[in-house]
């Protein structure tokens, strides 16, 4: 099938139409406090899947369930804490349509007014055309851009051009726990007859172009706990007498990466496919600059000066970022204590062919030989806390060629394929247990701020995002089914 614009302006005027109820819709969203990573906040992100119930029942659709997930496993805090149900829903039902899943995250990063943000971060705050708030693009935005669609659809008195499932979770910022098995038990059940799936939770490159995105790196998620003294002691009556936990853990933490982003970690590289020609080439044609990725992080520490070497480092080759020290003092002014047990944050991007239990080897005893080498008294437990694969496809499919169309369509210029630093642990997953492909549709901008203070969603982003992914269903629809 080749290009030809659907007629789809009824649908586009109908979604400006109700822009301020989205707009509503989202704020709504935002304003509740789904934290996955804070345990404290576990029923904030219960609120947020009944939040998604009650929207998808008032907008008709059926066979909702809440998938219950058990206790979340170690490490955590409450060993009673019960993981966030997943939220599944149905929009049609006609063996004559394909049928499109689509996957969402309901919770989001942690925020607070304190890291520096300029607004509440669970208020969604209108400035100009942008709106900001926490999960505005990622991924309570797109997550409600699905159900905007479908409000556009039933105020126009227009069918749905496929089926619809929907798949929300409340667990993708902490590792996606309990959703592998869900979708292999559902792989022949809910989710029987999915042709494609996409996922709409990740940004563009830049700021003005459209992409479409094959690949994801993964992500290993590591800490590092070192008990000492049974209590915080005073630096003034232990210091120099004990041997303190954050001297060994920073001792340890230093040696991991260096200032240019390399893993000092042995044999991590040996496990990275190498780069060929045919893909170098690829990497020309891709809108983007050094200046666009100074623009996004807000500052001039690039690492990497050509547009190249920035794409590969993002996309291809692994990287290591230390997160942060659970237990040491971090306030304003001058506390003179020495913490008793810190927690050492870190995690690993993983790209192809990065063996993930491999790897978790060779972190754990890298660790441990570091640790032993200091003779420290002091214990240490080295382990993962969760983990999800990297992906790549290949993006010459009905879904991909449907989308390009899509938003060729509403933005009036063909899209960049790219792929994408981030990760969403549960491609992969999707892709093998269901047998389809799966595409990804971001709806925000590279400058977006996710995971940052001032996380944003540029208003024509989410309102012709709104566009893309119901012209994106009108488009496949379009394609004979491969059943
Ligand atoms: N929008 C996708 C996203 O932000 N994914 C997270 C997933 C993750 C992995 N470990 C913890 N969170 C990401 O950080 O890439
Ligand atoms: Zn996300
Ligand atoms: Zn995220």
């Amino acid at each position: 099938m080749s290009f030809n614009k659907l007629p789809l302006e009824p649908l586009y005027e109908k979604i400006e139409e109700l822009k301020p109820k989205f707009i509503e819709r989202l704020s709504k969203a935002v304003s509740i406090k789904s934290v996955s990573g804070d345990e404290s906040l576990r029923p904030n992100v219960v609120e947020m899947s009944a939040f998604l119930v009650n929207e998808l029942t008032n907008l008709g659709f059926e066979d909702i369930q809440l998938k219950d997930l058990g206790i979340q496993p170690p490490p955590v805090n409450d060993p009673e804490l019960r993981l966030p149900p997943i939220v599944l829903g149905r929009y049609g039902n006609d063996s004559k349509k394909k049928t499109v899943l689509v996957y969402g995250h309901y919770d989001v990063q942690p925020a607070s007014k304190e890291d520096g943000w300029s607004t509440e971060p669970f208020e969604l705050v209108q400035v100009e055309d942008i709106l900001y708030g926490r999960g505005s693009t990622d991924d309570k935005g797109p997550v409600m851009g699905w159900l905007n669609v479908i409000q556009a659809h039933r105020e126009l008195g227009w069918e749905l051009p496929v089926n619809l499932l929907v798949c929300f979770e409340g667990m993708e910022e902490s590792g996606s726990l309990g959703l592998d098995d869900l979708i292999a038990k559902e792989a022949k059940n809910y989710f029987k007859n999915v042709d494609t799936v996409c996922i709409s939770d990740n940004y563009w490159l830049g700021t003005t172009k459209p992409v479409l995105t094959y690949g994801l790196r993964g992500c290993n998620y590591y800490q590092i706990a070192i008990n000492g003294p049974g209590a915080d002691l005073h630096s003034g009556v232990f210091g120099g007498c004990v041997a303190e936990p954050m001297t060994d853990l920073i001792k340890i933490m230093s040696q991991l990466v260096d200032g240019k982003g390399k893993i000092l970690i042995p044999g991590v590289y040996d496990m990275v496919a190498p780069v060929t020609e045919e893909e170098n080439s690829l990497y020309d044609d891709i809108d983007f600059s050094v200046e666009e990725l100074n623009a996004a992080s807000g500052s001039n520490t690039a690492l990497h000066q050509t547009k190249q070497d920035i794409l590969k480092h993002r996309w291809r080759f692994p990287s290591l970022s230390l997160h942060g020290i659970e237990g040491a003092f971090s306030g304003g002014g001058a506390k003179t204590v020495i913490p008793a047990k810190v927690i050492g944050k870190f995690s690993i991007r993983t790209v192809p062919d990065i063996d993930s239990g491999k790897l978790d080897e060779l972190v754990i005893n890298y660790i441990n030989k570091l640790f032993k080498d200091l003779s420290s008294p002091n214990t240490i437990k080295a382990e993962l806390i969760h983990d999800g694969n990297y992906w790549v496809s290949n993006p010459f499919n009905d879904s991909f060629t449907a989308a390009l169309y899509a938003t060729q369509h509403v933005w009036n210029m063909k899209p960049d394929f790219t792929r994408e630093g981030g990760s969403i642990p549960i491609t992969l997953t999707f892709e093998q247990q269901l047998g389809t492909d799966v595409l990804l549709l971001p709806m925000g901008r590279g400058d977006d701020g996710a995971h940052s203070i001032n996380e944003k969603l540029n208003i024509p982003n989410y309102i012709n995002g709104c566009k893309t992914l119901g012209s994106y269903l009108h488009y496949y629809g379009k394609f004979e089914s491969n059943k």
